[in-house]
């Protein structure tokens, strides 16, 4: 579905000059700093995919998903969308791809949500009963019946982005590619919109690229998750296999039938293999008690093998480390 193989781009800036006139002195300067937004980017993207796309604040996110969409040309490696070059072939890979940039709207300010519609359908040359159906598929999906008469200007964030979602997918691409869906929403908004998004995929088979800073977003939403920092890969893989390679703690929660003899502090372990010795008491009072210990080294299952050697267990309860903490740590 999405190739990127040696994808890189650079920008050429000119360097500010100091001193009197210095805007002009700029304008007219020949001093150019090159700065290398993406490099070297690999990407596969597998048809029915649902991938996070992350990294701190210019890593070269959106220059990557500009080189993707065929707005920007690379400086270095290529693209292929459904086998197709998004700068040499680009009508063709606008039919099969749609996009949203959280930031920017593509709807029409001043008219009606419907209306952007129309003028959307028209420059797709869509017929129109293929329009009509489609914007019928999509006033059931996004739930956009109270608002279609509104002009957007007036729509919430969440019904703006609603109706940007389905002027994205007016023309039924395969691939929806969303830089930062849910920026500036509040939580109730920030769910509702996950929920379209996960329907999309779910249901309507679209293969999904999402760019946030919202580490939520990506832990309700994506399996896979690719990390980029300075422009580079940092890392591509399942988010559980992330939470392992940083090895942040796992703590595991257990109520004992009677009262702990487990206290603060303790190791525990049978002595077999060494990870069981890292498994620390974080806290233990009256019934309950809490271990910590790498999900890398040890397993769950061993784990409550070992802490039921201490009593009978009444309830277990796991808690994973914050995807939160788990990527300001690879940045
Ligand atoms: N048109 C441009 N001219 C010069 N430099 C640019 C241009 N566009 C982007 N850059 C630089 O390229 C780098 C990557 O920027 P980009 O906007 O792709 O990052 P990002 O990951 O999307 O960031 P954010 O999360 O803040 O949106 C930054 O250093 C940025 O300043």
């Amino acid at each position: 579905m999405l190739e990127a193989k040696g994808l890189g781009k650079t920008f050429a800036t000119t360097l500010p000059k100091a001193g009197r006139l210095k805007a002009v002195r700029t304008l007219f300067s020949r001093d150019r700093k090159i700065v290398t937004a993406v490099n070297a980017l690999d990407m596969h993207i597998e048809q029915g995919e649902f991938v996070g796309f992350i990294g701190p604040n210019g890593a070269g996110k959106s220059t990557t998903i500009k080189m993707l969409c065929g707005i920007l040309h690379p400086s270095a490696g290529e693209v292929r969308i459904c086998g197709l070059s998004p700068q040499r072939d680009r009508r063709r890979v606008a039919r099969r791809i749609g996009v949203v940039f959280g930031q920017r709207s593509q709807l029409w300010w001043d008219l009606p949500l419907k209306d952007s519609f129309d003028i959307l359908a028209a420059m797709f040359r869509l017929e129109a009963a293929a329009k009509e159906r489609q914007l019928a598929k999509l006033e059931e999906v996004l739930q956009l019946r109270d608002f279609w008469d509104t002009p957007v200007r007036r729509l919430s964030l969440g019904q703006r982005m609603r109706g940007d979602l389905a002027a994205a997918l007016l023309h039924d691409p395969e691939l929806l590619v969303l830089d930062e869906p849910t920026i500036g929403m509040d939580a109730a908004a920030k769910r509702q919109i996950r929920d379209h998004l996960r329907l999309l995929n779910d249901q309507f088979g679209k293969t999904v690229l999402l760019t946030t800073h919202d580490m939520d977003d990506i832990e309700t939403l994506c399996k896979r998750v690719i990390v980029i920092s300075r422009g580079e890969l940092l890392y591509d893989g399942g988010l559980e296999k992330l939470r392992e390679r940083i090895g942040l703690p796992t703590t595991v929660r257990v109520t004992y039938a009677g009262d702990t003899a487990l206290a603060p502090g303790m190791r525990i372990g049978d002595g077999l293999t060494a990870a069981s010795e890292e498994i620390c008491v974080e806290s233990a009072l009256g019934r309950e008690a809490a271990v910590s210990f790498n999900r890398e080294r040890i397993g769950v299952m061993e784990v409550l093998r070992l802490l039921s050697a201490w009593g009978d267990i009444a309830d277990v309860h796991v808690e994973e480390p914050e995807f939160e903490e788990i990527v300001s740590r690879i940045y």
